[in-house]
């Protein structure tokens, strides 16, 4: 395998925009003084208007205006099984986004986590031969660690069987059952451990299998607590109907619309049967069902040890979230189940719900229950942390499905990050180390004046920073590529080596990693080339990635400084 020279990572590459606007704020959040003004009267909770939702019912204090930090959550992983590709998928796409809200000036608290409370954690357990928290105590790690590997920039790990978290879970628990929305009664239905959910009998396969897990359901009867789900429905309509950028992309909209016009049916949240959960208060025969547990970690998260422990610190820390980032398979719990239990609980809903699509292979999802699974930290280390996410964030249209093919893999990480955007760097960087002692010659910002190239610069860099206000991540990605195509082109039509050859050293640079056209000024120094981005020589395959990668990778694990908090 040939490996080409470059100095900066995919990150730096994507670092060309000007500081700018925020994301747009739809729910507003209105706040009443003191909590002996609560009222658990759900009729009394909401007004709604079109651009808003005002919940007045409790006393958070988050104004939710321009300075507010940008939060966004990837779902917390079950930890019944090692995370795969697909678990890796949505936390690469968070961290992109994170990583541009961050160029934008914004504070962001970037949140992942583990879901580790629930009848198929306990069994997976079992067939471990470890107790349920030495089981999650491994998995969780395994997320960490692969985290770590693709370098993810969150701020919060959030794990459910942290007592900080069970407290907010007991709290919020007890808010949605002083509104009245919580009942007690027997239910009888076919039950998907996997899903760890009732199915409708039409949603099932023959011989009552999931369509997901692709495993039958179970008859199960059961004596539970039920939320009144039900309640929710007109309140639901209006939200979806007057904040269409709640669900996105739109036609996720349409069918949550359509689950919700359908007719919502209230929820059990309580499980008899299974004791690895958090007892639900004042009934310790019962646990609290994993999607009322697992969903307020999105909450929780927010506190800081120093803090207290209540539900009001942590919403006060950062509450509502921006974005929710979620696969499509759980769409129903956070674009439905989830903004009722907020509501119920007098807690402003999240700002949107962004469900994408899933990585197949051959057709079927990638997922732990079905072991049809891709390791990433494979990938990573004969390719490279960057090269992976990369290939995520261009390949798959954010939204849709994608299956993954090894052949697209190479092709893609050959033509665009080593032809294109690594050959653009070692161009620039080599000729100035050669000719001018990795020195700028000339100011950039006055160097390409009325020039083309940096007029396609500048409207490409506009462009991706649409796309990544629109969580159009595969075009964002197509925008800074095409500033690399385009900067070869300069490069070739220029021919700078001749040119200095000729004794000129005033040509003028494109290549930079600075966020904003003319951020290289004269006289400053630029980075040694260093290897980044394999070439993969098709012969040879993946198997044999260059020894320059894995050593930058490991050069790169050593550099890094831990940055994220359990909360
Ligand atoms: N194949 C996939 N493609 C895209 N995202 C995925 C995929 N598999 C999992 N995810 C991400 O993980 C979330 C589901 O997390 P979970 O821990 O339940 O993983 P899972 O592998 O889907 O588990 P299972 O197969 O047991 O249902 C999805 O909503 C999505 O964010």
């Amino acid at each position: 395998m040939a490996c080409r020279v470059q100095y900066s990572s995919i990150h730096s590459s994507l670092r060309f925009f000007s500081s700018s606007s925020s994301s747009s704020t739809l729910f507003h959040h209105s706040s009443l003084k003191s909590h002996k003004k609560l009222r658990f009267t759900n009729s009394k909770y909401f007004t709604l208007s079109k651009q808003s939702l005002y919940c007045t019912c409790s006393s958070t204090t988050n104004s939710n205006g321009e300075d507010d930090p940008f939060v966004l959550t990837t779902p917390l992983y079950y930890v019944n099984a090692p995370p795969h590709m697909g678990s890796a998928y949505t936390t690469i796409a968070a961290d992109a986004i994170a990583r541009f809200q961050r160029l934008l000036g914004k504070q962001v608290i970037f949140i992942t986590g583990t879901d580790e409370h629930g009848e198929k954690i306990a069994s997976a357990a079992v067939a471990n031969g470890s107790s349920p928290s030495e089981h999650c105590d491994s998995i969780s790690q395994a997320y960490k660690a692969l985290w770590s590997e693709l370098d993810i920039s969150h701020d919060k790990f959030i794990r459910t069987t942290n007592p900080n978290h069970e407290a907010i879970v007991k709290e919020f628990y007890s808010r949605v059952l002083a509104s009245g929305d919580i009942y007690r009664a027997d239910y009888e239905g076919l039950y998907c451990v996997n899903c760890e959910e009732y199915k409708d009998e039409k949603e099932l396969l023959e011989n009552n299998c999931c369509p997901m897990h692709l495993k039958p359901c179970v008859r199960r009867k059961e004596d539970n607590y039920f939320f009144a789900l039900s309640k929710y429905q007109k309140k639901l309509e209006e939200i979806l109907t007057d904040n269409p950028d709640f669900v996105q992309p739109s036609f996720r909209l349409n069918e949550v619309q359509g689950w919700v016009k359908s007719g919502l049916r209230d929820f059990s949240i309580s499980r008899a049967s299974v004791d690895w959960g958090i007892p639900v208060p004042s009934d310790a025969k019962q646990t609290i069902y994993v999607w009322f547990d697992a969903l307020l970690g999105y909450i929780s998260a927010l506190l800081d040890d120093e803090k207290q422990h209540n539900l009001e610190t942590a919403i006060s820390s950062g509450w509502p979230a921006s974005l929710h980032l979620i696969g499509k398979d759980i769409l129903r719990f956070h674009a439905v189940y989830w903004p009722a239990m907020l509501m119920s609980a007098g807690v402003s809903l999240p700002k949107k719900v962004f469900g994408h699509g899933f990585l197949t292979k051959d057709g079927l999802k990638m997922g732990k229950s079905l072991g049809n699974t891709l390791e990433p930290a494979d990938l990573v280390n004969k390719v490279g942390a960057d090269a992976v996410r990369y290939f995520f964030l261009k390949e798959v249209e954010f939204g849709n499905d994608g299956d993954y093919s090894e052949d697209r893999f190479i092709n893609t990480i050959n033509a665009h990050l080593a032809n294109t955007i690594g050959n653009l760097l070692n161009r620039t960087l080599g000729l100035l180390r050669k000719n001018c002692q990795s020195t700028v010659a000339v100011d950039s910002a006055s160097a390409a004046e009325g020039n083309a190239f940096k007029d396609t610069v500048e409207k490409q860099i506009e462009k991706a920073r649409q796309h990544y206000e629109n969580l159009e991540l595969s075009s964002a990605c197509e925008a800074v590529l095409e500033i690399g195509n385009a900067g070869n082109v300069y490069i070739n039509e220029k021919a700078p080596w001749s040119l200095f050859k000729q004794g000129d050293s005033g040509f003028e640079t494109a290549a930079k990693s600075e966020t904003r056209w003319g951020g290289l000024k004269h006289g400053q120094m630029v980075a040694e080339p260093k290897p980044i981005f394999a070439r993969i020589e098709l012969e040879n395959e993946l198997n044999n990635a260059t020894e320059e990668v894995k050593k930058a990778n490991k050069k790169k694990e050593k550099q890094k400084t831990p940055k994220a908090v359990e909360a």
